[in-house]
C-alpha cells in the first residue's frame, strides 16, 4: 500500500538526512521505525505525510504516485500523521477537533468511543478547550483520539509514548491493536520495547539509511543486542 523508492532528503544547507531509503508497507500491517536519535525517523514521517518534499525518489500510496501531492491531498487519500509534539488549537474544543478529524458531526456515543479508547471521560473533556489548561498527557491522548477519528488508511505516530503515564501507555497499545484489527496500517516511530514487541515488522533507521527491515521475530532480538552494546551507526567507519 505504501512504497518508498530511493527516498533522499537534504537540508537547504545540503546536509544529507536520508539517503536512498527504500521501504514497503503492506495494508493492515503494524510497522515500528526505530534507531538512534537523529537517524532520520521524523524526517521520514514528514516526507510520507507531505510536510516535507524529498530531494530524490518517489512515494507511491495505493498504487498512486503521491510524491508531488501536498499534505491535504495526502490526508484525503488516507494518510494521517500524529505529531511528536501535539498541536494546541486555541478556541477549539475537544469535540470540535474530533469532528474536524472525522470530517462530520459525531454523535455523543461516537465521541465517547474515541475518548474512551484513550482513557478520557467524554463528559469531562468534550467541551474543554484545547489550551494550556490541559496537561501534556491529556493533549497527547486527545491527539491520539483525533488520529483514531480520522479513520485513515495509514496512521503515522511519532513517539506516541512520550509524556504519557503507564496506564495511558497500556491503552495506547490497545489503540494500535484496535487499528490493526480494523485492517488499518500503522507506522509508529518509537524506541519503546513494548511497542517494538507488538510490531509486525521493524525498520531500523540509522544515519539516514535503512540498516535493517524485517519481521519482528527477526529484527527484535538483534536490536536488544545492539542496545546493550550502545549502538553506533558509524562504528564501522571508526574501526
Ligand atoms: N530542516 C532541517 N534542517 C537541518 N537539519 C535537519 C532538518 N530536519 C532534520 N534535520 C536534522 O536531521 C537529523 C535527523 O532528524 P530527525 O528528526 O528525522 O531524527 P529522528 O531519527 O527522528 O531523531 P529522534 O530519535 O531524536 O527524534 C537530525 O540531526 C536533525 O537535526
Amino acid at each position: 500500500m505504501l512504497e518508498l523508492k530511493g527516498i533522499s532528503f537534504q537540508t537547504p544547507e545540503r546536509r544529507e538526512i536520508l539517503n536512498e531509503v527504500g521501504l514497503r508497507l503492506e495494508k493492515g500491517k503494524f510497522i515500528v521505525v526505530t534507531g538512534p536519535n537523529g537517524g532520520g525517523k521524523t524526517t521520514l514521517a514528514k516526507l510520507i505525510s507531505g510536510i516535507e518534499k524529498p530531494s530524490g525518489g518517489r512515494i507511491v500510496f495505493d498504487g498512486r504516485d503521491i510524491t508531488d501531492m501536498d499534505i491535504t491531498q495526502r490526508a484525503r487519500l488516507g494518510i494521517c500523521y500524529a505529531f511528536q509534539q501535539p498541536v494546541r488549537f486555541k478556541g477549539l474544543t475537544v469535540r470540535d477537533i474530533l469532528e474536524l478529524a472525522a470530517g462530520r458531526f459525531l454523535r455523543e456515543e461516537e465521541l465517547c468511543g474515541y475518548l474512551m479508547e484513550v482513557g478520557l471521560c467524554a463528559q469531562d473533556y468534550m467541551g474543554r478547550e484545547i489550551d494550556a489548561s490541559l496537561s501534556g498527557g491529556e493533549i497527547k491522548r486527545i491527539e491520539i483520539a483525533t488520529a483514531l477519528a480520522r479513520e485513515a488508511k495509514l496512521t503515522i505516530f511519532d513517539e506516541p509514548e512520550a509524556g504519557i503515564d503507564l496506564w495511558s501507555f497500556n491503552s495506547l497499545i490497545g489503540v494500535f491493536q484496535a487499528l490493526r484489527k480494523k485492517g488499518k496500517s500503522v507506522m509508529v516511530i518509537s524506541h519503546q520495547e513494548r511497542i517494538l514487541a507488538i510490531a509486525d515488522e521493524i525498520v531500523v533507521l540509522a544515519d539516514g539509511k535503512v540498516v535493517r527491515h524485517g519481521p519482528k521475530a527477526e529484527v527484535f532480538p538483534t536490536l536488544l543486542g545492539e542496545q546493550k552494546q550502545s549502538f553506533c551507526p558509524r562504528q564501522e567507519e571508526r574501526i
